[in-house]
Parts: C-alpha cells; sequence; structure tokens
C-alpha cells in the first residue's frame, strides 16, 4: 500500500513542520499532466494546487492567477534573485517557477499540496524534499504524445519541436520518481494516481 509521508528534512524542517504533504506530478509536455490534475481536483477539492510563475504568453482561455502567473523575464529573474521559489527551471525558452511563501505555508497548515512540474523542477523538488511523493507520467508511446501536443492546438510549431526533443530526455528519467503511471486509458491513469495519494 502506497503512503504519502510527511515532509521532514533538515532542508525543509525550518520552513515545515512535518505536518502538510508534497506530491510531484510530473512528465513530458503533452502526456495529460495538466488533464489529470484539473480531474483530480475536481475529484478532491481537499488538495490544495499550486499555482506557478511563468514568463510564457497567456494561451486563450488561461487566466491570470488561475492558470499561472503570467509575468516577464526580468521580473523572474528578480524573484529568482529575492528566493522566492521553491523551484525553477527554463523549459521551452521560458522560464517557471514555484512560489516558495504559498506552498510552504500551504503545507504548514496541514494541506496535501500538488505540483505539477517539469523535470528538472521536480528534481530540485525532490533534493529539498527528499520525503514528497514523485508521480512521473509516461505516453503510451512517443507517437501518441506527439498526437497530444498536435492535438490541443495551443503550440507553433517551434515549440512543438523543442517540447517533442525535450520529452525524449525527460521520459528516460522515469525511473528517479517513486510511482510511474503510463496515461494511456484517463480514467485509469486517474485512478492509479489516487491509488498513490489515498490508500
Ligand atoms: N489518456 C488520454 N488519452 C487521450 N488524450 C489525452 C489523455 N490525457 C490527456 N489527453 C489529451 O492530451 C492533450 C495534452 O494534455 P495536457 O495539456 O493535460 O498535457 P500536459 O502534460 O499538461 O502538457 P504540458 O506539460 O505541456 O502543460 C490534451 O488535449 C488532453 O485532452
Ligand atoms: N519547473 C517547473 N515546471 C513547471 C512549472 N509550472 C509548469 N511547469 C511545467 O512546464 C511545462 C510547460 O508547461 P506549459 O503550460 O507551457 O505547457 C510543463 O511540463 C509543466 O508541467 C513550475 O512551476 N516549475
Amino acid at each position: 500500500m502506497m503512503q504519502v509521508l510527511p515532509i521532514q528534512t533538515s532542508a525543509t524542517t525550518k520552513e515545515c513542520p512535518p505536518t502538510g504533504k508534497l506530491i510531484v506530478l510530473t512528465g513530458p509536455s503533452g502526456v495529460g499532466k495538466g488533464t489529470l490534475m484539473r480531474s483530480l481536483l475536481q475529484r478532491h477539492p481537499q488538495l490544495y494546487y499550486s499555482v506557478s510563475v511563468t514568463t510564457r504568453s497567456p494561451r486563450p482561455g488561461e487566466i491570470d492567477g488561475k492558470n499561472y502567473y503570467f509575468i516577464n523575464r526580468s521580473k523572474f529573474e528578480q524573484l529568482v534573485a529575492q528566493g522566492e521559489f521553491l523551484e525553477w527551471a527554463e523549459f521551452a525558452g521560458n522560464y517557471y517557477g514555484t512560489p516558495r511563501e504559498t506552498v510552504v505555508n500551504q503545507i504548514q497548515s496541514g494541506k496535501l499540496v500538488v505540483l505539477e512540474i517539469e523535470l528538472e523542477g521536480a528534481r530540485q523538488i525532490r533534493a529539498s524534499f527528499p520525503n514528497a511523493l514523485s508521480i512521473f507520467i509516461l505516453p503510451p508511446s512517443f507517437d501518441e504524445l506527439e498526437k497530444r501536443i498536435r492535438g490541443r492546438g495551443q503550440d507553433s510549431e517551434e515549440a512543438i519541436a523543442r517540447r517533442l526533443a525535450r520529452a525524449k530526455a525527460e521520459i528516460v528519467a522515469a525511473d528517479e520518481f517513486n510511482i510511474q503511471i503510463v496515461n494511456d486509458d484517463f480514467e485509469m491513469a486517474l485512478e492509479a494516481i489516487e491509488a498513490a495519494l489515498f490508500e
């Protein structure tokens, strides 16, 4: 039975008493992390989803403060220098980061906090929160991953090429994480995440 362990690390005990729990969901772009996350949040409103900060431009329909906090590069770099991020990374030409203060506060108040982030950031979290539960989402095949990114219809050809090139490097890192889940049948993947979190 999978147990979600409380956070107890020397790096974090100063910031977080061992009350909350941190879950990291990672995997290549287009694998379905965001879609899985939305269903997970609908089914388990007690989860706290950390809204990331990014320098990427909003996609149609994306709302500042809900999907991301959209800021420019110089502001992002300023926040990095001020230590405002728990982790951050550059991905496909844009910066992405997890706000430190909000996440730490939520953990301290005993929440189950979920991050949906790319590989480099997930590695940073694993290093500073070794007891975090880390889940890697895999596609059923690389062709299906490309189909999903294209099917989403949100990225330029250049962005698609960058994301697919990065995906190859990311997929080989799957074994670094506590759990690997193939997102082929959506409902089965969702249930596998739920099992990891709650059973
Ligand atoms: N099990 C599935 N079967 C078929 N299509 C899926 C499945 N899961 C997600 N999708 C579709 O794949 C596309 C990409 O999903 P999504 O945007 O959630 O990926 P992502 O991993 O969050 O990508 P990114 O990291 O770039 O934000 C969406 O159109 C989504 O509807
Ligand atoms: N390291 C971080 N990665 C993040 C964060 N928020 C999102 N992401 C990941 O970036 C890519 C691209 O996202 P997209 O919305 O432009 O498609 C994807 O893998 C996200 O999971 C973050 O705070 N830190």
